[in-house]
């Protein structure tokens, strides 16, 4: 388990995190969220060792990560860092035994990336002349090269056409599969969704919420309720309670208490009932009111 405890870091005058605390288990994938200049980077390159906290702590199953851990972790950095001149193959070999692997095993695990994210026919190009997207794709697999223990990516989605998403969403749950810890930054709250066990969103340097998404999602969505009253009197919804969004004939009401079976009433005497429900928040939902 990765445990992130209470992390500060001031650049200057600016506080960067200010008490950032979350963990990562063995096989869970964490979406780590938050809007631009939230500390998300900050963090990431604080666990990798990268940068020095001002106070907080990064343990692995209770212990203070050190250097010959974090050589087994897995790495994307914000600052891509490539050889430009640098074939592909030769890239992620090299990279391969930077971490320690010897040259057969690296050769045999640079052959299965080539393939798993569709750099074969590209294998002999030196990285400057491939698209943005495929030198992702090589950055993504010099990260993956040594089967990392731990996999800490920085916006590794970012860039990548719907094919190579896919690819790399693969990689990723084969690698939580076997028990690796992933967690990855995004602005893509869709793509957390579909893919996290869990996720932590930051803002200003601060989590806002943290946890399982379904939790989050159950939690969030107590109180939602969902109205779609076809030809209804209109101003029928004033009377009703919480706080109201009206889109149409579509009502959203957020605050409710209670089983809501008055305001189903008021909704049957207004018109036709077509949908009356609780709803869940999307991600990206809860996002927005999180970091409002
Ligand atoms: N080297 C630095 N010197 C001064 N301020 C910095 C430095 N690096 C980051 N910051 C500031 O720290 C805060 C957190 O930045 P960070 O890069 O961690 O955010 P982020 O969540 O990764 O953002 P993004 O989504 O835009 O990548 C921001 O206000 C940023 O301007």
């Amino acid at each position: 388990m990765i445990e992130i405890d209470d992390l500060h870091k001031r650049y200057g005058d600016k506080t960067a995190l200010d008490g950032v605390t979350f963990s990562v288990k063995p096989g869970e994938m964490f979406g780590f969220v938050g809007a631009n200049g939230a500390g998300k980077t900050t963090t990431m390159r604080i666990l990798m060792g990268v940068l020095t906290a001002d106070s907080g702590s990064v343990l692995r199953d209770g212990r203070p990560l050190t250097f010959e851990d974090r050589r087994r972790f897995g790495y994307m950095p914000e600052e891509r860092g490539l050889y430009q001149k640098m074939k592909v193959t030769e890239q992620i070999e090299y990279f391969g035994r930077l971490r320690g692997m010897g040259s057969g095993d690296a050769r045999r695990a640079t052959e299965g990336l080539l393939t798993r994210l569709s750099l074969t026919e590209r294998r002999n190009d030196a990285v400057d002349t491939l698209s943005l997207g495929n030198q992702q794709r090589v950055q993504l697999a010099v990260a993956l090269v040594h089967e990392p223990e731990v996999l800490v990516l920085d916006e590794p989605f970012s860039g990548l056409d719907p094919l190579a998403v896919d690819a790399l969403a693969d990689v990723l749950a084969e690698r939580c599969r076997s028990g690796v810890p992933v967690l990855f930054s995004s602005h893509q709250l869709d793509l957390v969704e579909r893919l996290c066990h869990s996720v932590g969103i930051i803002s200003a340097g601060r989590m806002v919420a943290s946890g399982a998404v379904e939790d989050l999602r159950d939690r969030e969505g107590r109180g939602r309720l969902r109205v779609i009253v076809r030809d209804a009197t209109p101003g029928w919804t004033s009377g009703l309670p919480g706080d109201i969004t009206e889109n149409g004939d579509e009502v959203l009401l957020t605050g409710v208490t209670g089983d809501g079976q008055e305001i189903l009433h008021l909704a049957a005497k207004a018109g036709r009932v077509e949908h009356f429900g609780w709803q869940r928040p999307t991600l990206t939902e809860i996002f927005r009111e999180a970091v409002a």
